[in-house]
């Protein structure tokens, strides 16, 4: 009997629509389809495939208000928000039809070393074959370019399951690439419940598994995914650091818009800043200020910054981690306000180093400050997580710059920056268990393909 499941608007919790869950025979009547597919690829070439990406960047672009009407509804983020995503979910497909045709190996003559001379070494880079696409719920078509995009430049099918609460934006986007030239046998929505993901992670039919999400999920799919390639894009508890000769407004600002923005889901979040004694007052009182002016509320009014958070369970996790802060010592600066899915804005001071919303992910608007006297005393504190994402820092001090470049467990530091920048080309992912691979359009290609050689 086919399961089902229904949908809500985390903001007015109003009814979005009920889906049916993909049966296991249709999963494996999609699969089949996908490895059809992948002769199809075989068949096309770079620069159709280029084509066809350009296409589908034109038709995002197109329907770039409705999608972000729709993504809004399904999570809540704001109208505001959900613009940025598509600009740059149009910009993650534009760059993967320019990256589809760059796709280059190298030769190599074979006399480097005794005594295999005379040959030539063709290296040439080749598709995995079907990809599983697994996609988190806060930037659902972003996200999900970023693995549609470069699979199909690299001449893979992919096999594409957004999170549950993103069907109907998801569904779209799939129907625009149809749209766009990519074919059936090339490209597969699926929405396979719970009991099903062990044994399809499982499957031989997939080559490489490309997820995007929290650790849980992640521990879930390679231990169900055997020899299969693994691109794991996962958590962050990334670390925003105020030094003494920082733009101090620069910094707040940018510390609203990296900590809030989202309502606090981003994996780059700032969810930890760490700020130098000297200017630790001036700079708490400017952020106060500014934070107690953004609104709160509707996510589809344009003047909205912070939404609700996507479902009442968050919220309440969110809450017990404040709470579990102020048992230890922290107080309060701003927030700790609570409205149903709604978590306000909160700055928490006096903070333990080893409390848990300095330690853990906290998928929510709270800012915890931890003041500091000298930048080596918060290197192990900032290491003292199992993430590693990013960093941002706020200093033009090269020197502090490069020694905190060298010392952080991160993949990436962003100077007079937030933690949260990323811009589509760039190589982007962490360390320990932030995830294994990178994306970044070429980089994420070159991870869901192999190298063959012809030696000649
Ligand atoms: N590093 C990044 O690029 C990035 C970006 C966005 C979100 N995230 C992380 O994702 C988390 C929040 O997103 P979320 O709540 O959607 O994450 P989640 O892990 O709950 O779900 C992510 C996706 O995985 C699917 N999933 C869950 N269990 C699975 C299994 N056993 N097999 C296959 N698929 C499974 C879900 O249905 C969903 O599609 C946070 O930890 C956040 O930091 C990371
Ligand atoms: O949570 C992260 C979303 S993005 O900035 O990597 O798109």
């Amino acid at each position: 009997m086919t399961q089902k499941y229904s949908l809500v608007n985390p903001y007015n919790n109003e009814p979005l629509g009920e889906y049916n869950y993909s049966t296991w025979t249709e999963i494996e009547e999609k699969l089949a389809l996908l490895k059809k597919g992948q002769k199809t690829q075989n068949k096309t070439a770079a620069f159709e495939r280029a084509n066809v990406l350009m296409s589908l960047a034109s038709l995002l672009k197109e329907h770039s208000e409705e999608m972000a009407k729709l993504i809004t509804l399904e999570t809540g983020k704001t109208i505001s928000d959900s613009r940025v995503e598509m600009v740059r979910a149009v910009n993650a497909t534009i760059a993967s039809a320019e990256e589809a045709r760059q796709i280059s190996g190298e030769s190599l003559d074979s006399d480097a070393y005794a005594p295999a001379g005379g040959k030539i070494g063709v290296v040439c880079w080749r598709p995995l074959g079907t990809i599983f696409c697994i996609t988190p719920f806060n930037f659902p078509i972003n996200i999900a370019m970023h693995k549609i995009g470069p699979a199909y430049a690299a001449g893979n099918s992919i096999l594409f399951k957004p999170g549950p609460q993103n069907t109907a934006s998801s569904l779209f986007l799939v129907d625009l690439c149809y749209q766009a030239g990519i074919p059936k046998s090339v490209l597969q929505f699926c929405m396979p419940p719970l009991s099903d993901l062990d044994r399809l992670n499982a499957h031989p039919a997939i080559n490489a598994i490309n997820f995007t999400g929290g650790t849980a999920a992640a521990n879930a799919i390679s231990a169900a995914a055997g020899y299969k390639k693994l691109l794991l894009e996962l958590g962050g508890n990334d670390p925003l650091i105020v030094m003494d000769d920082a733009d101090l407004k620069a910094a707040a600002q940018s510390a609203i818009n990296h900590r809030f923005a989202t309502a606090g889901q981003r994996c780059t979040a700032a969810k930890r800043l760490f700020v130098h004694a000297s200017v630790y007052q001036e700079f708490r009182d400017i952020l106060v200020e500014k934070s107690s002016a953004l609104v709160v509320g509707d996510p589809m009014k344009d003047e909205t910054f912070v939404g609700p958070v996507i479902h009442q369970a968050a919220a309440n996790e969110i809450r017990e981690r404040i709470e579990s802060a102020l048992k230890e010592g922290a107080t309060v600066a701003l927030g700790n306000k609570y409205e149903g899915a709604f978590v306000y804005p909160t700055i928490l001071e006096n903070v333990s180093a080893n409390s848990e919303v300095m330690i853990e992910e906290t998928f929510g608007p709270v800012m915890p400050l931890y003041k500091f006297e000298d930048v080596e005393e918060i290197i192990p504190i900032i290491n003292n997580t199992a993430y590693g994402l990013q960093a941002g820092i706020f200093s033009n001090n090269l020197k502090v710059i490069r020694h905190l470049f060298e010392e952080l467990d991160v993949g990436t530091l962003a100077t007079n920056d937030g933690p949260g920048f990323r811009t589509e080309h760039f190589p982007f992912g962490g360390v320990k268990e932030s995830g294994v691979g990178r994306e970044g359009i070429k980089y994420a290609i070159r991870e869901m393909s192999y190298t063959k050689t012809l030696v000649i």
